[in-house]
């Protein structure tokens, strides 16, 4: 069992002390991320396309999987709007085991609300994909350090749907989205963590590993 009491941390910290910490850093970012003036968030939209652009994994073509940005995360869509003819845009669909499968989705199609009121493509379960299909992943994230690790919204929907990417390579390509505040220099893993490829923020693409 791995805790969280690693680094510059008092090596006494319990693992309720690190969720204890987690939890302030989840408030914090998240009223952090939802109080950013809205020429930051709108010039973050822009910057954003050209941090992903630089992932070598962008180049490929296939399904890309993003996500509907919400409670103030970095919105992608001038990204998908400038997406390629071979790059298909995908959006999370929470399933009844609490794993994640992906929809196409474009503007106009049909949406549904799910149990948090996040807008997912309204498609029957046979066209939603499972994540090994996709090419590459922008995860969403409330926090992450450089070594690839991520703080989410604590529910582990990407964790449990992408636990294959512990044992195999990529694709899928895991690629965080957030923005530069979001860096947590002394976040560290959990066992089921899946680590992420790289993060990029307005301002660079950090490659993780
Ligand atoms: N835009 C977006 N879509 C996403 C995610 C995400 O982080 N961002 N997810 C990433 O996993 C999944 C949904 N996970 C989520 C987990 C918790 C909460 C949330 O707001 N929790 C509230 C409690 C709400 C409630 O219990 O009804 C909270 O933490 O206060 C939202 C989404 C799939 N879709
Ligand atoms: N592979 C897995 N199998 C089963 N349960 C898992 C798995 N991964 C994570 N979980 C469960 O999910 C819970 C939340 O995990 P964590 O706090 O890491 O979420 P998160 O990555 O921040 O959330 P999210 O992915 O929804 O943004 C954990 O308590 C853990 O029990």
């Amino acid at each position: 069992m791995q805790f969280l009491n690693t680094g510059p941390f008092d090596t006494s910290e319990t693992a309720s002390d690190a969720a204890g910490r987690k939890r302030a850093w989840r408030q914090t970012l998240r009223q952090r991320r939802q109080s950013l003036p809205a020429a930051e968030r709108i010039a973050a939209a822009e910057a954003i396309v050209a941090r992903v652009s630089a992932f070598p994994a962008f180049a490929q073509p296939g399904y890309v999987a993003g996500y509907w940005a919400t409670g103030g995360e970095l919105p992608l869509h001038v990204l998908q709007l400038r997406l390629r003819a071979d790059q298909v845009w995908c959006l999370p669909c929470i399933q009844d085991d609490n794993t994640l499968k992906f929809a196409p989705w474009r503007p106009g199609d049909p949406l549904v609300a799910n149990r948090y009121g996040i807008p997912e493509p309204d498609v029957v379960l046979s066209s939603q994909l499972d994540a090994h299909a996709l090419s590459i992943l922008l995860v969403p994230l409330l926090g992450f350090s450089r070594d690839g690790h991520r703080l989410g919204m604590g529910g582990g929907y990407y964790d449990r749907s992408l636990a294959f990417r512990q044992q195999a390579a990529a694709p899928p390509w895991l690629l965080g989205i957030g923005y530069a505040f979001q860096e947590l220099p002394d976040l560290t893993g959990e066992d089921w963590d899946v680590g992420l490829d790289a993060v990029a923020t307005p301002d660079e693409l950090v490659i993780c590993r």
